[in-house]
């Protein structure tokens, strides 16, 4: 029985379960804590991280992975160092459904995006990538949202299709390396904004640092491959410009918190951590002095005030 399933059901998953159980069919969203949902499947609601938001009908909320079997398309929606250890564990139940990588990060250790990842553990897989500006509160209440779908499958515009909704609006890229490295480095960038507001610097620095930050990106992404034109889109500008300027973005708050020197910092996904050290630690000799400061400050190395005095007092430059 053909149908989408979505792995992972925190925010984001549970939202995107949403979209698809809206257009009617069959969705099965699969979370791993098995009393977490059933729960979920009984009060018909993510009651931790979507309260008040009903599951559409057709979503099965399970926590059994043999209801994946038979499935075309697959939403992969948990942090992205997770995804390797849960394709190593369980990729044989994913079947032959295309496999879209909803996260937004950059593997520790390795370099590899999320479907790099999945072409390491599955290879041969059909893989797209689906990413852009999106908070899963709005997504999941039906508020508008555009978003990329990126894939090199011959067959992109029928799964654009398949995904799109009245109020998902998916474009279509042929670029998965520039649409997933937008994604994962504006979270860093969005440590950095939220630091700048947090240590008071002003909406001036954190327009500079934005702009800045979105050279680096352009910069490293582009030396990977990615076309220009897929940074200035959704998945790059579009996503830095809505987490760097909201607090509902949990790097962008958890920026703030770190620079005002808060005990609790949280414990949710933040994904630009674990970006940030892994691309300063495989771009060690590349001129990338937002990120590399980001990981330097997030391990203790130096502190916010320190670490704004070397940024400005670098010998100045052209902008190019
Ligand atoms: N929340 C958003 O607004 C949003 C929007 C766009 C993209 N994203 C991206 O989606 C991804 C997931 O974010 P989220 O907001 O849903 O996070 P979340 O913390 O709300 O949920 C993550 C889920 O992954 C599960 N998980 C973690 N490790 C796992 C493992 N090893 N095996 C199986 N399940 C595991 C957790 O149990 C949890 O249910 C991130 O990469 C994030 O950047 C989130
Ligand atoms: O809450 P954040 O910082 O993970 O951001 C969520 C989305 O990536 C915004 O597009």
């Amino acid at each position: 029985m053909s149908g989408a399933g979505v792995i992972g059901a925190g925010a984001f998953g549970t939202a995107l379960a949403m979209t698809q159980g809206a257009r009617g069919g069959r969705v099965v969203l699969w979370g791993r804590d098995a009393q977490a949902m059933a729960a979920m499947q009984a009060a018909r609601e993510n009651a931790v991280h979507l309260p008040g938001v009903p599951l559409p009908q057709g979503v099965l909320a399970t926590a059994d992975l043999a209801a994946l079997a038979g499935l075309d398309v697959i939403l992969l929606s948990i942090p992205t160092q997770a995804l390797r250890g849960f394709l190593q564990q369980t990729g044989p139940a994913l079947g032959n459904a295309v496999l879209v990588a909803c996260c937004k990060g950059v593997e520790r250790g390795t370099g590899l995006l999320p479907t790099q990842i999945i072409a390491d553990v599955l290879p041969g897989a059909r893989t797209a990538v689906l990413t852009g500006p999106s908070f899963a509160t709005d997504i999941g209440r039906g508020k508008p949202t555009a978003l990329t779908l990126a894939t090199d499958l011959p067959d992109g515009a029928a799964l654009q299709e398949r995904l799109s909704t009245p109020v998902l609006r998916l474009y279509l890229s042929d670029d998965p390396v520039g649409a997933q490295l937008g994604g994962a480095l504006k979270n860093v960038i969005a440590l950095a904004a939220g630091m700048v507001i947090g240590a008071d610097l002003g909406e001036s620095a954190r327009a500079a640092l934005m702009t800045r930050g979105f050279a680096e990106i352009v910069r490293l992404a582009t030396k990977q491959g990615a076309h220009p034109e897929t940074l200035w889109g959704l998945s790059g500008f579009g996503d830095l410009i809505l987490t760097c300027s909201s607090e509902k973005s949990r790097n962008f708050s958890h920026g703030i918190r770190f620079a005002r020197g808060e005990a609790d910092l949280g414990g949710k996904t933040v994904e630009g951590v674990m970006t940030a050290h892994a691309v300063s630690e495989q771009g060690a000799g590349m001129d990338l002095p937002v990120i590399h400061m980001v990981s330097a400050l997030l391990k203790g190395e130096i502190s916010v005030p320190r670490a704004m005095d070397a940024l400005l007092q670098r010998p100045l430059k052209s902008e190019r």
